[in-house]
């Protein structure tokens, strides 16, 4: 039987580990990213040897963080990298904010999304929703529920709309065909299965 967290529980046993000194918080972003990274090339093996291009969402918490983990995993491998804002990168926390300048030092740049009107996204082989994860509170904005996302759409830890404890009807959320969870399920992951999502759980070390 598969053990299922909470968000809250999640955040604890993240908080504990951080407080130990066992692992810093950027570090668990880096291995959440290059799970994320890892179970994407899994999924679809042929993308493996061709670089194509790839559409990465960051929103304005640790979420995003693991986006631009991500973004610049897949630059480093030879990827077209477009990548979007949600909010004040300037208003990132610390460690997601370390990634978007590491992001910053690839000099490809960005591109802010609109929160209330979709913006149009360029065609690509993957999108990574790194908008919201676990600490989605309230329903997503009209800009960010009506995105269409390219390609094979990859959710980060939560597809971004989804409420992660599955106790809560969030409204409209974005479209997924992998979710890639770390450490261990949370509630809304068997959900997701049902409605024939893939789920994979990201082992980051806790
Ligand atoms: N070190 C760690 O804690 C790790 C976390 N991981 C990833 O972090 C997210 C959880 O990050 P958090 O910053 O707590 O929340 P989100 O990024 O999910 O949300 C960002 C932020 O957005 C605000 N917000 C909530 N709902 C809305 C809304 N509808 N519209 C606008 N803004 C909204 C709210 O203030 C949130 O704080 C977790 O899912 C992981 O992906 C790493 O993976 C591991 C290390
Ligand atoms: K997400």
């Amino acid at each position: 039987m598969t053990e299922i967290l909470t968000s809250a529980q999640m955040r604890a046993i993240e908080a504990a580990a951080i407080d130990s000194g066992r692992v810093s918080g950027l570090e668990l972003m880096e291995r959440a990213g290059r799970g994320v990274a890892d179970a994407t090339f899994a999924t679809w093996p042929e993308l493996i040897c061709a670089p194509g291009r790839a559409v990465v969402l960051c929103g304005p918490g640790n979420n995003g963080g693991d986006g631009y983990v991500i973004a610049r995993l897949l630059f480093e491998r030879g990827w077209d990298l477009r990548l979007y804002t949600l909010g004040d990168p300037a208003r990132l926390p610390p460690d997601a904010a370390a990634n978007a300048a590491r992001w910053q030092a690839c000099d490809i740049g960005s591109t802010p999304l609109d929160p209330q009107t979709p913006t149009a996204l360029p065609e690509a082989d993957l999108s990574i929703d790194a908008l919201f994860g676990i600490g989605l509170t309230r329903p997503l904005p009209p800009g960010v529920a009506g995105l269409r996302l390219p390609g094979h759409r990859i959710a980060v830890d939560v597809p971004s709309g989804r409420d992660a404890d599955a106790a809560q009807d969030l409204g409209p959320a974005l479209p997924a065909d992998l979710c890639v969870t770390f450490h261990r399920e949370k509630p809304v992951h068997e959900m997701l299965k049902r409605e024939g999502v893939k789920i994979v759980v990201a082992d980051i070390g806790l």
